[in-house]
């Protein structure tokens, strides 16, 4: 694999695609910097051997143009703090200000560039574009893991102009080792948990995972569409309904494929969506009328620990429930844990998707399990076996 390792940077430009797309309250503080630190590693390196450093990146999904609030000027501060030095800024990712700010910079300083989303043209994958952002550098770096399944000018064509000096940063060599990992030659018992809201965000990496996995454990909002499809009763908790022929299909290929496909058996209820609501627990084809499940119950919490801790790799993307309220924490949680044990007993933990690593990071467990990426639906696509665009163009 080409990574920096491979050289030396005195001298050299750097032009690094970092994800720097990071949460940010209403007041502009980011609520979340673990991607900011993830890139350190390549930063420091470059900057040490007597480089210096071009940043790129995007941040949310504005409309084409520049807007206010997804300005990258919000987090020059903090990103000055972390890397303890004064950040330059570049209020275009392109043009003359750019290029005159990247042509001075001396060996040891950064540049941050303005939200590369702010030109319509980054998403579209533009050449042009992209022939105007690497002039920004004499090398180039890509550490975006979490954009690498973007097929854009900054994460992927921008590299056709580098054919001899384009290299993978450290993060993102660390993530494609970990995901390997899993993917393939994963030590067995291999237990995947999958959660979150939407049955339809994954469905093809559960359709991949059931040639892979010896046990999937579904939770989360997507468990009440498997159930229903099953006849049970949910009431008024998340449903696709269109989905509910695919549920019984997976349910059959599990079968058919030895996988051990396990639902929730309990679960816990709630006559609103809102922390302080009227709780219960039931079994979960028996929901009230106008109640939902926000969390799974105390007798699945305790069958999803007992797989999870027999297990020797376990891949674990999506909450139990809705843990952001504490209320509707414990199934999260009480996977987060049988997923720590399971760590220290020797397995390999994989947490992946923000809002698992989120959950991870509420309960202050993140360095108790073995790796958590950085990446959602870029993890998400590497696992289903898709080839990331922004690897693939390194590799090339
Ligand atoms: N039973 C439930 N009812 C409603 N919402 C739920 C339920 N269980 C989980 N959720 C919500 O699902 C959301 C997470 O779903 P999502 O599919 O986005 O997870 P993820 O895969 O970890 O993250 P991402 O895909 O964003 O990287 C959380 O906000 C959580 O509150
Ligand atoms: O947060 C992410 O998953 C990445 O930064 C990619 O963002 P996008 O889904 O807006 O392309």
């Amino acid at each position: 694999m080409n990574t920096i390792d491979q050289l030396n940077f005195k001298d050299k430009k750097a032009l690094i695609r970092v994800d720097f797309n990071v949460p940010l309250d209403k007041d502009f503080n980011i609520t979340d910097d673990k991607r900011m630190r993830a890139a350190l590693p390549t930063i420091n390196k470059i900057l040490n051997d007597g480089g210096s450093v071009v940043l790129m990146s995007h941040l949310g999904r504005p409309k084409g143009g520049p807007e206010d609030k997804y300005s990258l000027k919000h987090i020059l501060g903090d990103l000055s703090k972390i890397l303890d030095l004064t950040v330059k800024f570049a209020e275009d990712c392109i043009g003359e200000d750019a290029e005159s700010k990247a042509k001075n910079l001396l060996a040891g300083e950064v540049l941050l560039l303005e939200n590369l989303r702010f030109h319509p043209e980054e998403e579209k994958g533009d050449v042009k574009f992209a022939e105007a952002l690497s002039k920004l550098g004499n090398v180039f770096v890509n550490d975006a893991f979490g954009t690498a399944h973007r097929a854009h000018a900054s994460t992927t064509i921008v590299a056709q102009f580098f054919p001899d000096a384009k290299y993978f940063g450290y993060l993102m060599a660390e993530e494609l080792k970990n995901a390997e990992k899993v993917n393939h030659g994963a030590a067995k018992p291999f237990t995947a948990i999958m959660g979150g809201a939407k049955v339809s965000d994954k469905i093809l990496l559960i359709e991949s995972l059931l040639d892979k996995v010896d046990n999937l454990i579904i939770g989360g909002g997507m468990a009440y569409t498997f159930a229903k499809a099953q006849g049970g009763e949910i009431g008024t908790s998340l449903l696709e309904e269109d989905r509910m022929a695919l549920c019984l299909e997976l349910l059959d290929k599990a079968k058919a494929k030895g996988v051990n496909l396990i639902l929730p058996l309990d679960t816990i209820i709630a006559d609103k969506f809102d922390n302080e609501a009227s709780k219960d627990q039931v079994d979960t084809g028996k929901i009230p009328a106008d109640w939902m499940g926000l969390d799974i119950g105390s007798k699945t919490a305790e069958l999803f620990a007992e797989t999870i801790k027999n297990s020797k790799t376990l891949l674990w993307n999506g909450p139990m429930g809705v843990f952001e309220m504490a209320n509707f924490e414990q199934g999260t949680r009480a996977v987060a844990d049988a997923v720590v044990d399971a760590t220290k007993n020797g397995a390999f933990s994989l947490i992946g998707g923000g809002d698992s690593a989120a959950a991870i990071a509420k309960f202050g467990l993140e360095d108790e399990v073995s790796y958590v990426s950085t990446g959602g639906g870029a993890l998400l696509e590497y696992m289903e076996g898709k080839e990331l665009p922004g690897v693939k163009a390194i590799m090339s």
